[in-house]
């Protein structure tokens, strides 16, 4: 690749956790070329807790707004737009990078596109059956999909719904899933242990719940099946990190609060959380992330969810989809209970979401668009490479 004569300035854009965990191997990455700042900024939308995960991470924070006051979805918008677009007409960077489908991304395209900044999209082209669900993530993805000058894809069905909705290829690289990375990273290293004593002869279930789509209604369901799969189970104990929304948080508290052998806790860190999930023999969730890494980890997973973009894990079998309006989630767990456990899903080019080096695939490219000043120096055939790039 040819070097820049001038240092280019990606501004990198975070607002959740899950942003913090899916962006720290591309920080890093572009953090290796010399050519490269890359520019850290917490747009405020869960400002502690990326405060939090990027000092985890050991990833600096260059710039952070004031936490949102967000008191709708139209406002969180507008007022994450109105602060993204400041920073970046301070920085003026070449590139604006976001992750996934939560308001930053969003936020941070739209501002991309007032100032007329390329914008780069990580996680591009996820989709499920239905145009707005789950809401509000689906919607905010295919909008950002027409705003991005480059889509970096984490599937190839990703790959595949990004051409079919006649965005052009070149645009497009299959890069692997960034969460894999991370979590390929963590289970080299050495194990760090649950964040909770668990006796040796306890069953643990994780139970994970934050979509608006399960907000009422859905929670109370998921929590009675819990209360009955304990009653069912007297070798179970559930372990729940509340999520940082602050009505989900207190419903799922108020819930559970009387329950037997339920653990609430504050969000767990990430080596924490993956060492919980390892010693785990059920996930029930409604996560994104979670269903990606569960099949590396052999854990069986409930999806409390009406559709998923996740269709590759579904069809694997890592996942298994369940409707809270019409199925019943304590028969289903304990089922899966009773099966064997799944066998780990290995690191390597065949899985879905990777090998673990997209955080590398998504600089080196990201820096080729800066240098040739197009993505079109770099076409890729996807039934030539069985990832579609070429590094
Ligand atoms: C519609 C949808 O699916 N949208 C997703 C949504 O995110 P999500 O649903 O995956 O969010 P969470 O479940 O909060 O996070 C998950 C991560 O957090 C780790 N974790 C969890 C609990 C804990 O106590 N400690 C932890 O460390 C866990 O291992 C995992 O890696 O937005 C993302 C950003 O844009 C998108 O990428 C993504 O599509």
């Amino acid at each position: 690749m040819n070097r820049c004569a001038v240092p280019r300035k990606v501004l990198i854009v975070l607002g959740t956790r899950p942003e913090c965990l899916k962006l720290a191997s591309v920080c890093r990455a572009l953090g290796q070329y010399p050519d490269c700042v890359p520019i850290v900024l917490n747009s405020g939308q869960h400002r502690a807790s990326v405060e939090r995960t990027l000092a985890q991470l050991e990833i600096g924070c260059d710039i952070r707004a004031e936490q949102m006051a967000g008191a709708s979805l139209y406002a969180s918008i507008k007022e994450l737009r109105a602060g993204i677009r400041h920073a970046a007409e301070r920085v003026a960077p070449d590139v604006l990078l976001a992750q996934g489908d939560t308001a930053t991304a969003y936020a941070a395209a739209l501002a991309s596109r007032d100032l007329g900044i390329a914008f780069a999209h990580v996680e591009a082209g996820l989709r499920t059956d239905h145009p707005y669900r789950p809401f509000p993530e689906e919607h905010f993805r295919r909008r950002i999909s027409r705003i991005a000058r480059l889509h970096f894809a984490p599937t190839l069905s990703a790959v595949r719904n990004l051409h079919g909705e006649g965005i052009d290829p070149a645009s497009v690289v299959h890069a692997g899933n960034t969460i894999i990375d991370l979590l390929r990273n963590e289970l080299e290293q050495t194990p760090a242990a649950p964040p909770l004593p668990i006796a040796a002869s306890n069953r643990v279930l994780t139970f994970t719940l934050h979509r608006r789509e399960n907000r009422g209604a859905g929670i109370r369901q998921a929590c009675n099946a819990v209360r009955r799969l304990l009653a069912a189970h007297d070798d179970l104990v559930v372990v729940c990190p509340l999520p940082p929304h602050p009505a989900t948080r207190a419903q799922l508290a108020r819930e559970l609060a009387d329950c037997p052998r339920v653990q609430l806790t504050e969000s767990i860190d990430y080596p924490q959380f993956i060492a919980l999930l390892r010693r785990s023999a059920l996930i029930v969730t409604d996560s994104g992330g979670i269903q990606e890494e569960a099949p590396h980890l052999g854990v069986p997973l409930l999806l409390l969810r009406q559709n998923t973009e996740r269709v590759e894990e579904t069809a694997l079998g890592g996942a298994t989809l369940l409707d809270l309006r019409r199925e019943d989630l304590c028969r289903a767990a304990s089922r899966m209970l009773a099966a064997p456990r799944p066998i780990p899903l290995p690191f390597t080019d065949a899985a879905p979401n990777g090998d673990g080096r997209a955080g590398r695939r998504i600089a080196h490219h990201l820096l080729q668009l800066l240098t040739t000043g197009s993505s079109s120096g770099h076409r890729y055939r996807y039934d030539n490479h069985p990832r579609g790039v070429a590094v």
